[in-house]
């Protein structure tokens, strides 16, 4: 009886403590998962998410000396609630009869007698379910990222933010080609993208370089902290963005030609990247200028729409064949037509992201035709500056999109981590003729007019 009594104050001490060392979000939702499982029995029985027993146990059986009918049993779903800032995360037992379309079913009455914003059902493993309730719609809520400057433990995955059931949500991008990311301007498309290079730049197994078609030159923009961890910088200018993408292209082939020799397969994939031969990511911001259609007769205008062609077929190269040679391209645009970032090059992108837009047929250009029939998901619904930083991506394994809450990188952050490993900056063109000596990394493909490496 001591014992126990001792064990109940230990208990109640800690659990005092954990409430008021709690944030003020976190205590609601600790008051919210008490007030679960208090009423959970009578709210069970008032959704039909409750069984009858009408045979009695061995035991009741037993106990029936007098022969009187034995009372059923009403069965309730066993409870374990676990919270967090924004509600409750409900594990909850099947029983027969009453399975995951059963709480399906039950869900906006769930999320009414839990003074929920949302909740959703699925589940995890057979014989149970987990019912996510957010008190709080976390898409609303502004979150910062502050970048560790460690290495990341896995290569190429992209943490990204949380759902709008608070759930992390991260990208594998192994074996992935392209992602392109759209939104109005001022959405979050940039602080996005310096999330994955501050996460990454700790890895020399990762190199990057950039286009940025809002610039002229790397000292002004968003990049000019992080354009110490690129091996190369173009702006705005359509000539040099031109040499840049040959360069990439002659890497990508020089790399075809390397694979047996220096990897011993001929899929990067198969080994991973390595400083040796790192993955390349290929950034291209406000990419429109790149590639909009140029359109006059007078010389000028002319060779610009030249080039423009040309820098969307060499792209188009690099999306196209790059990804077993390890070169990721990452293209973002805050226009919102087709030409933007042209069909042919979005639609081998795996991966695409879209900030709010203000017209379905800018969500469309952005994400495809598919989002129509997603129309809760459609980035029109973003407008509200509440949701500056909120994306919806179409999703890798299942139909349809998932709305992220991505967080803020600030300018400062990135600085120190571009500060901290410019030193691991490295043409990936140099790495390979360093591993390669004499081997002539030139044209393997008689058709194709881009020079060779071994200049
Ligand atoms: N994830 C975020 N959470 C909260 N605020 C953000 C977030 N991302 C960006 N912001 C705010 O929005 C501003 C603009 O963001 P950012 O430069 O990333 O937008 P953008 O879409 O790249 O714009 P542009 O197309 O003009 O380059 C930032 O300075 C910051 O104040």
């Amino acid at each position: 009886m001591l014992l126990g009594l001792a064990v109940f104050a230990v208990w109640a001490v800690w659990w005092v403590v954990r409430y008021i060392r709690a944030d003020a979000m976190t205590r609601q939702s600790i008051r919210q998962a008490v007030r679960v499982r208090r009423t959970w029995k009578r709210l069970a029985l008032m959704l039909k998410l409750s069984v009858t027993d009408k045979m009695p146990t061995a035991l009741a059986s037993l106990a029936n000396t007098d022969n009187k009918p034995v009372k059923p049993r009403v069965l309730v779903p066993s409870l374990k609630v676990v919270h967090d800032p924004y509600g409750v995360i409900v594990r909850a037992n099947c029983l027969p009869g009453v399975g995951l379309e059963q709480f399906q079913k039950a869900a906006p009455h769930l999320a009414d007698a839990w003074r929920c914003t949302r909740v959703a059902v699925t589940q995890d493993k057979p014989g149970q379910v987990v019912i996510r309730g957010v008190r709080l719609d976390p898409l609303k809520f502004a979150t910062e990222h502050h970048p560790t400057g460690e290495a990341p433990d896995e290569i190429a995955r992209w943490d990204l933010g949380l759902d709008e059931y608070a759930q992390p949500v991260s990208v594998d991008l192994t074996q992935v080609p392209g992602v392109t990311v759209a939104g109005l301007p001022g959405f979050g498309k940039t602080s996005l993208i310096n999330r994955l290079i501050c996460d990454w730049a700790p890895s020399p197994a990762i190199q990057f370089v950039c286009a940025d078609g809002k610039v002229s030159t790397a000292r002004e923009g968003d990049y000019a902290h992080l354009v110490k961890r690129m091996f190369a910088f173009v702006g705005d200018d359509l000539e040099a963005a031109n040499a840049l993408f040959r360069r990439l292209v002659e890497l990508r082939r020089a790399r075809v030609t390397a694979a047996e020799h220096v990897l011993g397969v001929q899929s990067m994939w198969e080994v991973g990247p390595s400083a040796a031969w790192p993955l390349v990511v290929v950034i291209i911001d406000e990419a429109h200028t790149y590639f909009r259609d140029h359109k006059g007769s007078d010389p000028r205008t002319k060779k610009l729409a030249a080039l423009a062609a040309e820098n969307a077929r060499l792209v188009e190269d690099l999306v196209k064949k790059g990804r077993s040679m390890g070169i990721l391209t990452i293209l973002a645009t805050q226009k919102s037509t087709g030409d933007a970032i042209p069909t042919f090059i979005r639609d081998v992108c795996p991966i695409g992201l879209s900030f709010a837009q203000k017209t379905t047929e800018a969500s469309v250009a952005a994400l495809g035709e598919d989002i129509r029939k997603w129309p809760d998901a459609d980035p029109t619904n973003l407008q509200d500056r509440a949701y500056v930083g909120v994306a919806s991506m179409n999703h890798q394994s299942q139909p349809g999109f998932a709305r992220i809450r991505t967080p803020f990188v600030s300018g400062k952050d990135s600085a120190a981590i571009a500060q901290q490993t410019a030193h691991l900056t490295t043409d990936p063109a140099d790495l390979l003729r360093a591993q390669l000596p004499g081997i002539d990394l030139g044209k393997d493909d008689p058709d194709d007019t881009t020079p060779s490496l071994a200049a």
